[in-house]
């Protein structure tokens, strides 16, 4: 099924978010206020376990099921030299995920996640942002749909990841075209560039955001103009996990940046989005602050792929362990608070 058939579908979706299920935010709350430790002592377990109750309305939430998805896309603006690396590592790299021997092969698997590939027109990198929109409507609603796609019906928590050279210059130009300031307060190193390599992704940022005039422009349209077909997937996979009421770990820098358009008209965009870490791409903690999304890790990767949301999983599991598995005061035969 064709989840966004037109612009218009995919706002009608954006404006019309569903809520999570109060009654099992409750129970889950409750049964919390009867586990065997003080009240709020496991810290953010306990939010996560309430989170994760209220998204899948559910008081004993479950993560057997996690399904990680790597959208994978190239960038016309690679052509700047915006980046460390040759725009054909993007396909190189799919083929290492599709042969099980990257990073986000080896943590998904650490954390018990089934993972999906999704190459989108590795072949016909998007248009250069400095230029031109980088893609046509029809190629940005087959990459929003594509996105939705990957969302499995029945799994328990969703982790976009993605994979795409020079993809945190279209990233940070959504940033800048979201949340205002300069394209220095939002290009960082990526992959590792020099002082050379970063004035040009400046200078990218910057000339695409005022080329592009999007003071007024809709999410899709800014998406459409300033994003790539590997971060409007993960926009659209974000939004069609939301209407299933599906949670989401957020990952890194570009993960975070596909979100920002949306979030910018529709706040509540976030609210079944839990951000995994945060990420040494120097303006990644600019750019949670102004989602309201506080880290759960911080341990200077910054690789995407969804890595660091996969490695995040493992504190979802510990939360929903202590949740399911804890005895309550009345069954171990301990005095509650007197
Ligand atoms: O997730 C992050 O925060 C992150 C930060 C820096 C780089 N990356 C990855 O590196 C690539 C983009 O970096 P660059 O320098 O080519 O724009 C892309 O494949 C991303 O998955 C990812
Ligand atoms: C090797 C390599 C692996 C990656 N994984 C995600 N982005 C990447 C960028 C490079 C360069």
């Amino acid at each position: 099924m064709t989840l966004f058939a037109d612009p218009a579908a995919f706002a009608a979706a954006l404006y019309s978010l569903p809520a999570p299920d109060p009654a099992a935010r409750k129970a889950a709350a409750q049964r919390q206020a009867e586990l065997t430790k003080p009240a709020g002592s496991l810290g953010r377990l306990e939010e996560i376990a309430l989170f994760m109750a209220g998204w899948q309305g559910n008081g004993r939430p479950r993560a057997d099921r996690i399904a990680a998805a790597i959208f994978a896309g190239n960038h016309g603006c690679a052509a700047q030299g915006v980046s460390a690396f040759p725009p054909e590592v993007t396909a190189q790299m799919v083929a290492n995920f599709e042969a099980g021997g990257a990073a986000i092969n080896a943590l998904t698997h650490a954390c018990g996640a089934s993972l999906s590939v999704v190459a989108l027109d590795l072949d016909r990198p998007t248009a250069d942002i400095s230029r031109a929109p980088a893609m046509t409507e029809r190629e940005c609603l087959d990459a929003l749909n594509r996105g939705a796609a990957a969302v499995p019906d029945d799994c328990q928590l969703f982790i976009p990841g993605e994979m795409g050279i020079a993809n945190t210059t279209p990233a940070a130009a959504l940033c800048m075209a979201a949340f205002g300031g300069s394209a220095a307060d939002w290009a960082g190193r990526g992959t590792g560039i020099d002082d050379a390599a970063l004035a040009a992704k400046r200078r990218v940022i910057e000339t695409a955001v005022h080329l592009h005039g999007l003071h007024r422009a809709t999410a899709f349209e800014t998406l459409r103009r300033l994003g790539g077909r590997e971060i409007a997937a993960i926009a659209g996979a974000v939004l069609a996990a939301r209407l299933r009421r599906i949670p989401v770990l957020l990952d890194g820098f570009i993960v975070c940046a596909a979100i920002a358009p949306l979030a910018r008209d529709v706040p509540g965009i976030v609210d079944h989005c839990l951000a995994a870490h945060q990420s040494a791409e120097a303006a990644h903690g600019r750019l949670l602050a102004a989602l309201r999304l506080a880290p759960l890790l911080t341990l200077d990767m910054r690789l995407g792929e969804g890595s660091g949301a996969a490695v995040a999983a493992q504190i979802v599991h510990s939360a929903l362990a202590a949740h399911n598995r804890m005895a309550t005061f009345a069954e171990a035969a301990v005095a509650g608070v007197s």
